[in-house]
């Protein structure tokens, strides 16, 4: 039977370096639709989305995404990280959503023209297409944001997790980002856990707030 889309936390405690940033907290929340994961400056929602994705490991207690373990569940999850690394900048934008497909399955990797055109699907569905054959380091802020969303799309995932999609992006960019967030929850059932602090953007969009506060995630 398919497990509920949840996001559970057993007496979880989370640290970075000496921050605590959950100290032993219990909690089930649904995963449909846009959840937004808020708290200040430092509070620790980056740091969160990697122990989602079991890149950070917790202190203590058991995480589960729809009843899975990080490990496991990121087979499912696209992600799409804060900023990009320098040697990122070099690469043209569809190299960079190309290099994140697995092509292979049952160990005979996908032609490279099929995942060109599948990149190049992406790509269009992000608004991207234009400057598809760029190298990164000459996009705006705005256009690698797309890209970048477009690599988190790569194999279908059930689910994204999106560290701030939204900055550095202006009001028309934001909103066209919100929209097709909006159309890949609604359209292709993604459920989506984001970090933003452009909470007007979001408005009448997200299905629930997730707020880190203290050590403490609240509903
Ligand atoms: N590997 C690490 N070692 C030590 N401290 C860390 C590490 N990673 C993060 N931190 C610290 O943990 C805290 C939480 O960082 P994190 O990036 O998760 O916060 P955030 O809520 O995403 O912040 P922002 O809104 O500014 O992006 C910060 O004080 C940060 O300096």
């Amino acid at each position: 039977m398919a497990h509920p889309d949840n996001l559970s936390l057993d007496q979880v405690t989370l640290c970075a370096g000496t921050k605590t940033i959950l100290d032993n907290v219990t909690l089930t929340v649904p995963m449909a639709g846009v959840t937004l994961l808020a708290g200040r400056n430092g509070s620790g929602k980056s740091t969160f989305l990697k122990a989602c994705l079991g890149l950070v490991r917790l202190q203590s207690g058991v995480l589960r995404l729809k009843g899975q373990p990080p490990e496991i569940a990121c087979r499912q999850i696209g992600y799409m990280p804060q900023g990009l690394s320098d040697t990122a900048l070099m690469i043209p934008a569809i190299s960079h959503v190309m290099a994140a497909m697995k092509g292979a399955r049952w160990g005979i990797p996908l032609p490279s023209r099929a995942r060109r055109e599948n990149a190049e699907r992406l790509l269009a569905l992000t608004g991207a297409s234009s400057f598809a054959r760029r190298p990164l380091g000459l996009l705006s802020g705005g256009e690698r944001q797309r890209v970048c969303l477009a690599q988190a799309l790569t194999d279908s995932p059930q689910t994204l997790l999106l560290d701030e999609p939204l900055a550095a992006l202006d009001h028309e960019a934001q909103h066209q980002i919100v929209s097709l967030l909006d159309t890949l929850t609604r359209d292709l059932g993604i459920s989506i856990l984001m970090t933003s602090h452009e909470t007007e953007a979001l408005d009448g969009k997200v299905s629930r707030i997730l707020k880190l506060k203290n050590g403490g995630l609240h509903v």
